[in-house]
């Protein structure tokens, strides 16, 4: 198969859909794969990486989308970039379909096969192509959340662990699941206060299990997160129905209940956020006020630390990325329930039940199309 990697052109966005050994192992499988020049820069690898490994290296992003039958990247299409694509190319990218109609609209209309990392399942109960991403993004959660505490960012000026006689930064991380965990991890290590709400019993149990008394459980419902909100200097929105747009977990009314200065961190921004008064933002302008309460909600966190996450992205998408190649998606599907669970769009239709459902659009069902 024809494998294109063209360079992320969301703000910011420095990693790249494949690794050097993510080409190595295609192209010893007999796939083509070119790679757009300067696509892997901003993760640490040169045009030479990639061509030692096999790729040809192409000029523009108009030659990729114009060679390959599979498109592999990061992020969702730009408008721009959906110009290019073409009826029965593949597309394996996140997506973050539910609150993007534009993107959806697009999508449909192209004609694509367009597979979502995010809804690739593992049969566990776990989404394996997001959960490489989901735990950087929650170990950055707490790390960009005190830095907005600082006064010159508009916070409340207070330091995360406290300090001897003074106390620490009460978190509460609603959504305990990847995100949640790995943030928990680290808001936990940094010396703060930390209170994990989630709707899954089971999934507070665990938490609790894992971290010893180092953190307080709560039943994720309106009454818990209202009676939390006073003493809060830090709040993580890290919840997830998978697919589905975000539930919206605190109303701009209650902003009020907040201190002045005390920071939202809205990781779950990429699907829509569950914060009221959430809307995306870029890591050159990550944050803004909102009746005195500073909001975080950069949708491809991962992107800062490029290098980390294109590694992790990549071990995750690649054993999909050579089945898809190596048997053509629909076979690939056949044998693999979990991989055809990432199916979103195919020639004029989508096939995610909860991106119809946020968005009004007609679904029809995944098995039907392979
Ligand atoms: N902004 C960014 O750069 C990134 C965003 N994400 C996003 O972070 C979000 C969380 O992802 P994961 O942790 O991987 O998902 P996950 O599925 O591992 O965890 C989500 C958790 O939310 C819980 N939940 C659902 N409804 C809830 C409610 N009303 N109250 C409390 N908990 C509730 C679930 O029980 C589950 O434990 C997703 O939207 C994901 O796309 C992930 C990576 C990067
Ligand atoms: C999951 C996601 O949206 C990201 O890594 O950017
Ligand atoms: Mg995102």
């Amino acid at each position: 198969m024809k494998i294109g990697c063209p360079t992320e052109i969301k703000a910011q966005e420095c990693r790249v859909g494949l690794t050097p050994n993510a080409v190595l192992e295609a192209v010893a499988r007999g796939h083509e794969v070119q790679v757009q020049s300067g696509a892997g820069i901003g993760a640490g690898f040169t045009d030479d990486d990639y061509a030692a490994a096999g790729a040809t290296i192409a000029g523009t992003a108009e030659e990729v989308f114009a060679q390959a039958e599979m498109i592999v990247k990061v992020k969702e299409l730009q408008a721009n970039e959906r110009k290019m694509l073409r009826e029965g190319q593949i597309l394996f990218a996140y997506l973050h379909l539910a609150p993007d109609p534009d993107q959806t609209h697009d999508l449909i209309a192209s004609g694509a096969t367009a597979i979502a990392y995010e809804t690739v399942t593992d049969g566990k109960g776990g989404l394996p192509l997001l959960a490489p991403m989901s735990e950087v993004a929650g170990r950055l959660a707490p790390q960009t959340g005190s830095w907005a505490l600082q006064k010159a960012n508009g916070g409340s000026g207070v330091l995360m662990g406290g300090v001897p006689g003074v106390r620490p930064a009460n978190v509460a991380i609603i959504g305990g699941g990847v995100v949640g965990t790995a943030a928990a991890r680290v808001a936990v290590g940094m010396g703060a206060n930390v209170t994990v709400l989630d709707r899954s019993v089971p999934r507070l149990s665990y938490l609790d299990d894992m971290f010893m008394g180092r953190l307080t459980t709560q039943y994720s419902d309106q009454g818990a997160i209202e009676g939390l909100l006073p003493r809060m200097d830090l709040v993580v929105g890290a919840v997830l129905i998978p697919g589905a747009a975000a539930p919206k977990l605190i109303s701009r009314d209650q902003l009020s209940l907040l201190k002045p200065g005390s920071v939202l961190v809205d990781v779950a921004i990429d699907q829509g956020g569950c914060f009221e008064t959430s809307k995306a933002t870029t890591h050159q302008d990550p944050i803004y006020e909102v009746d005195g309460i500073v909001h975080y909600c950069v949708a491809n966190m991962p992107g800062a630390v490029a290098r980390t996450s294109t590694i992790a992205l990549g071990n995750a998408t690649m054993p999909h990325m050579l089945a898809i190649a190596g048997k053509g998606w629909k076979q690939a599907m056949a044998d693999d329930a979990n991989l055809l669970n990432g199916l979103n769009v195919h020639a004029g239709q989508l096939t995610y039940a909860a991106v119809g459902e946020a968005l009004g659009i007609d679904t029809v069902k995944p098995q039907s199309v392979i």
